[in-house]
C-alpha cells in the first residue's frame, strides 16, 4: 500500500462509492497513471496503479477503463494494460471496434495538411516534435527553449489552429488539432450506458479530462490530479496520488 496520505472526505467518498453494487473505475493515462516525461515515446505507467487497476477489473462486478487522448494502439502498448481493461482512445473517441463515425476521406485531407504545417513548424523550432494518431495531431514544445515553445505555438494557433473543420485542445506544452469533436465525457456516458455500472469513478489530471467530470453524476466521484481550477470533487497532488487512490479503490472492491 502506499505511504501517501489521501484527504479523509476522498477516503469516505471511495467507500461510499465502493459499496455501490456495480462501478466503473476509470481513468486518464498520461500524468496520471503515467507520470509527465519529456518525450512521449519515453511515458512508462506506475506499476503500482496499473496493478490497481487490473486488479479492479477482475473484482466482481467492477469494469476498469483508461480513456486517454493517445491513439488506442499506442495506449496499448505504452500501458502493457490486459484484455481484461477497456482502453478508450484519441480523447474518448476511438473505442477497440474504431471510430463511432470513420473520418472522411476530406477529414484525411486535412488532417495531413496540419502534419504538413505542424511538421514545418517544427522543422524551424528545435525541441519541438509532431506526433501523428488516427484523428489528430500534437506539436509538442516540452523539450524547446522557452522562446522556440512560444513561437511554434503562436504559429501553430495563427494557422492550421483557425483553419475550418479543425477542433484545439491546448494540452501540457503541446497544442493538439483535431478533424473530430472528442470528448472523454462522451466515452465516460457510452461506458456507463454499455456496462450498466451504478456508479462512475474518474481520476485525470488535464483539460480533457474536465468534460469526463462535467459528466459524473451524483453518486460517482471524480479526482483531479495537481493544480488548476477543475469541476472534480476531490483532488490528489500527483501520480504516487493516483496510485494511493487506485490501490484503496481496488483493496475495497476486492
Ligand atoms: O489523455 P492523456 O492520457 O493524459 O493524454 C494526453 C496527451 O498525453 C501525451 O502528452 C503528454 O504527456 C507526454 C508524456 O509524459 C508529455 O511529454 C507531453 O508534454 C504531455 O502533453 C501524449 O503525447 C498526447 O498525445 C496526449 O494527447
Amino acid at each position: 500500500m502506499s505511504e501517501t496520505v489521501l484527504d479523509d472526505a476522498l477516503v469516505t467518498a471511495l467507500e461510499v462509492f465502493a459499496a455501490r453494487t456495480s462501478v466503473l473505475v476509470a481513468s486518464d493515462f498520461d500524468g496520471c497513471v503515467s507520470p509527465i516525461v519529456s518525450r512521449p515515446e519515453d511515458a512508462r505507467p506506475d506499476p503500482r496503479s496499473m496493478a490497481a487497476l487490473e486488479a479492479a477489473a477482475v473484482a466482481p462486478l467492477t469494469q476498469a477503463a483508461l480513456i486517454s487522448g493517445r491513439a488506442r494502439v499506442d495506449l496499448q502498448s505504452l500501458s502493457g494494460a490486459s484484455a481484461n481493461l477497456t482502453l478508450v482512445g484519441s480523447h474518448g473517441a476511438e473505442f477497440a471496434d474504431g471510430f463511432e463515425t470513420a473520418i472522411s476521406p476530406a477529414q484525411e485531407e486535412l488532417l495531413q495538411r496540419i502534419v504538413a504545417e505542424f511538421t514545418s513548424i517544427s522543422d524551424r523550432f528545435p525541441g519541438t516534435s509532431v506526433e501523428r494518431k488516427p484523428a489528430s495531431v500534437t506539436l509538442h514544445t516540452r523539450m524547446a527553449s522557452h522562446e522556440n515553445a512560444v513561437s511554434a505555438l503562436e504559429l501553430a494557433q495563427a494557422g492550421p489552429a483557425s483553419w475550418d473543420g479543425v477542433h484545439v485542445t491546448n494540452g501540457k506544452m503541446v497544442i493538439e488539432l483535431a478533424v473530430i469533436e472528442t470528448s472523454k465525457g462522451h466515452a465516460l456516458d457510452r461506458l456507463r450506458a454499455a456496462m450498466g455500472v451504478d456508479a462512475v469513478f474518474y481520476i485525470g489530471d488535464d483539460v480533457t479530462d474536465e468534460k469526463a467530470f462535467a459528466h459524473l453524476r451524483d453518486g460517482d466521484v471524480g479526482v483531479k490530479v495537481g493544480g488548476g481550477e477543475t469541476a472534480a470533487q476531490y483532488r490528489v497532488a500527483d501520480t504516487d496520488g493516483v496510485a494511493a487512490v487506485l490501490e484503496t479503490i481496488a483493496a475495497l472492491r476486492g
